[in-house]
Order: C-alpha cells, then structure tokens, then sequence
C-alpha cells in the first residue's frame, strides 16, 4: 500500500483553485521529485499533501486511510514536514526548535523525557548542525535555518519527509550535504518528496519526477523515463539539453549554454 496517495485532487487557497487532477502515490524508499514554474502550485500541493491545507476536491490518503480523518497527532507521527521558512517571534534556542519536532509523540503539555532530547540532538547532528544548539533560531542564517528545520523533522522520525525547496538558502556544499542525506533516509526506508527549482537534484537523488504546470500534473514517473530533455522543455518553456557528464545526467538550457563569454 502506498504511504501517501493523492486522488484527482484539487488544491488552492480560501476556496479559490490553484490546482486540479493531482493523482500520484508515493512509497517506502522512493524519492519523489516535484519540478515546476515559479506560481505553478507546487507550495500548495504540498501543504495539500500534508493536510496543512484542506483538499478543494479529490482525496489524499495517508497509508490507506483518508488524510482528513487523521489525527493530527498521528499526522505528526508519521509525516514530516519542512517548509520554506518558519517565522519566529520568539527567541527559542536551536534545540528547543527542534525538541518541538517530539511534541506528536510525547503529547503537547508534557516535559521533553531524555529520549526526547536524545532525538533532537541526534536530528542536529545529522544535519551537521550540532554546533548551534544552544543558538536563538531568530539569530542564524537562513542556511543554518534551513537545516534546523530539516533536523526539527528528523526529530519527529517520521515515515514520510515532504520538503518544500529544501535547498533554496543553501550553499553548493550543503545542498549536497542534504542531498545525500535524502537518498540515505530513503534507503533507509523512508518516503521522501520534495519541490526544487532544480532538475540535476532530481537526476542526482531522485526516483520519481512530477512536473507541475498551472496546477496540473504535465508528466509524472519514474526519473529515468520522464525527466527527459523534451518533457522539461515543455515544463519550462525554455530548450533544454541533458547532457552525461561523470556518467550522470545534468541539464541546462540552450540560450544559457550559448552565452559563454569565457571562450
Ligand atoms: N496565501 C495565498 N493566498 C492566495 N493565493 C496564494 C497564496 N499563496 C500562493 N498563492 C497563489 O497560488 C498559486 C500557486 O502558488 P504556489 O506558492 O503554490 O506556487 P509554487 O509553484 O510553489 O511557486 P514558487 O516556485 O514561486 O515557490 C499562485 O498563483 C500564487 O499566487
């Protein structure tokens, strides 16, 4: 059975449709890779996906069962979810942001035991930010955020992790830091989906690709068959070229690979 399953689903915001007929099922060990335009739905259909936002139509359901008539708690247990940013207000330290990744499986009222602390710190130092622990989270980059809240999931061990642009603030070392740790979650059994701007990251790690256009899915399968020069020039409107470089698949677009000042 699949982990997440999403049913002719329409999503959007206050009512107002931003995206309709959205099908698609995600499994233990797949990495699936959600491409598109700027505005294209992509935020929306995950926090859809997730129930952060109700469904307009169609169903999404978590290992079977319908997402609406899930927990939130249980939600928690078994999604995690890392958004493009969090705002706050409030001066938490780095641990205790992540410690609030525990609240689903100790209740919300109740004292972080010590394997509640022994989660998180090992979520920080998975993520290689170990080191900002006693830090305010309103008092570091947007990277060192960015990793935080990648850790704050961790924490919740969940079975599903959903990522929304999990690299955007990241630089070249770290966004290959999380990279590599989102293949190894997924070999280690987890489900992984994620947005990015990005097609290489979906060569590098990806499993699947969904292609997201006006809210409706242009193209979606397995990496090898679908992320295919023709299919991301549709997505893109832009010529695209894939090329091998290494014996892996990277791609640009046309225009920028015939502006080369450097000779
Ligand atoms: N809070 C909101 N209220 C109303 N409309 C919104 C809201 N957030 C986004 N939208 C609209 O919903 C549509 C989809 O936006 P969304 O953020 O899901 O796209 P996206 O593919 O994630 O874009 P990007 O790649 O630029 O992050 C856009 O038309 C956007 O203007």
């Amino acid at each position: 059975m699949a982990l997440l399953a999403a049913r002719d689903l329409a999503f959007g915001h206050h009512g107002r449709r931003v995206g309709q007929g959205v099908s698609l099922a995600l499994e233990a060990g797949e990495v699936l890779c959600l491409l598109g335009p700027n505005g294209g739905g992509k935020t929306t259909l995950l926090k859809t996906l997730v129930g952060l936002k109700p469904a307009l139509g169609g169903m999404v359901a978590l290992e079977g069962e319908p997402l609406a008539g899930v927990s939130a708690a249980r939600r928690a247990r078994r999604i995690g979810f890392v958004p493009q940013s969090a705002p706050s207000s409030f001066a938490f330290t780095v641990r205790e942001m992540v410690l609030m990744g525990r609240a689903a499986r100790r209740g919300l009222f109740a004292q972080p035991t010590t394997a509640d602390g022994g989660a998180a710190d090992a979520a920080l130092e998975r993520v290689g930010a170990g080191f900002l622990a006693a830090r305010a989270f309103t008092a570091i980059s947007g990277g060192e955020r960015q990793m935080v809240l990648i850790a704050r999931a961790l924490a919740q061990q969940p079975r599903l992790l959903v990522l929304d642009e999990p690299t955007a603030s990241l630089d070249f070392a770290n966004q290959d830091k999380v990279l590599i740790l989102l293949a190894e979650l997924a070999a280690e059994g987890l489900a992984v989906l994620f947005s990015t701007h990005h097609p290489d990251q979906a060569f590098a790690v990806g499993t699947h690709v969904a292609m997201l256009r006006d809210g409706t899915l242009m193209r979606h399968g397995p990496v090898a068959d679908t992320l295919t020069a023709e299919n991301l020039t549709e997505l893109y409107g832009r010529a695209v070229v894939v090329g091998e470089v290494d014996g892996r698949k990277v791609c640009f677009t046309r225009d920028v690979a015939g502006v080369g000042l450097s000779g």
